[in-house]
């Protein structure tokens, strides 16, 4: 099925000091067509390891990854990622970055310009077409990088942690911004956040994972809807109580690492 992920115990180890070092323990997780999932967590707990398991970056040491029902063996088109820093190539105008990888991929120049005027025109950067990296602010930048990740039409939007570096105006617009492209392609997302607010506003489901070897120790499904107003969105029926105990699970997941037990 379309922009379907299925992680399955998935186990893995990266080489430590002394000895290996269990990051992720048995990790299940599973994403249906169109969901928007946020994954939280303590920092170092596995979160961008498990985007990069599922854009076939890094392979697990064991259990197995499928997207849209087949094995994950490598990166594919299928499966777009947006990183914190929009990685742009400097020396390419905003026009070129984003029809990079389609132009790669064999699609015409016009056609792919077409594309991607379409979509910068979605992300408010009609007019910078011809702008370069250096030209832009760290916001405008992003809006690139999520214009040139959604072009090609993926399946899957992996992200990891896309709005950290931003100042918190620019990044509630871009957060709107991205729920009003994600409400309107019906691509599957898996987000990574350590802002809890965020969370709230962007998922249809938040899973919360444990401190280092990451597991997935709790879910919460939102009832906010779907049509959510980022000013008013707190006022809404249960928005405290999840909060907190959002907050609360985080949070005591974290201790861990300065209380280790
Ligand atoms: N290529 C690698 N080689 C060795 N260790 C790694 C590698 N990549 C990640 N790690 C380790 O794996 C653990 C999990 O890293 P990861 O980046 O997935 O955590 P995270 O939850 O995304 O953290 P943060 O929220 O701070 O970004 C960390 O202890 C990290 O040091």
């Amino acid at each position: 099925m379309s922009g379907h992920i299925n992680v399955s115990d998935v186990t893995l180890k990266f080489a430590g000091k002394t000895a290996p070092l269990t990051v992720l323990d048995q990790v299940s997780l599973t994403l249906s067509h169109g969901e928007f999932v946020v994954l939280l967590g303590p920092s170092g707990c596995g979160k961008s390891t498990i985007l990069n398991l599922v854009a076939g970056f890094v392979p697990p040491d064991s259990g197995t990854i499928s997207c849209n029902d087949r094995p994950v063996s490598g990166p594919g088109p299928s499966r777009g990622m947006v990183f914190q820093q929009p990685t742009l190539f400097p020396w390419l105008t905003v026009l070129d970055n984003v029809t990079f990888g389609p132009r790669m991929a064999g699609v015409p120049r016009p056609e792919a310009a077409r594309m991607a005027r379409e979509w910068l025109e979605r992300v408010g950067l009609a007019g910078f077409e011809q702008h370069f990296p250096w030209q832009l602010s760290g916001g405008m930048k992003q809006r690139v990088a999520l214009a040139r990740a959604w072009l090609p039409n993926p399946d899957i939007l992996l992200m990891d942690e896309p709005f950290g570096a931003l100042d918190a105006q620019t990044r509630i617009m871009m957060q709107e911004l991205l729920r009003d492209a994600w409400l309107s392609t019906g691509t599957t997302v898996l987000f990574v956040t350590h802002d809890v607010e965020e969370a709230l506003f962007l998922a249809d489901r938040i899973l919360i994972m444990s401190a280092r070897p990451g597991k997935i120790v709790d879910e919460v499904v939102l009832p906010f809807g779907q049509s959510r107003d980022i000013e008013t969105l707190a006022q809404s029926p249960g928005y405290a109580d999840i909060k907190q105990r959002i907050l609360h699970l985080v949070r005591t997941e974290a201790k861990k690492y300065i209380n280790p037990i």
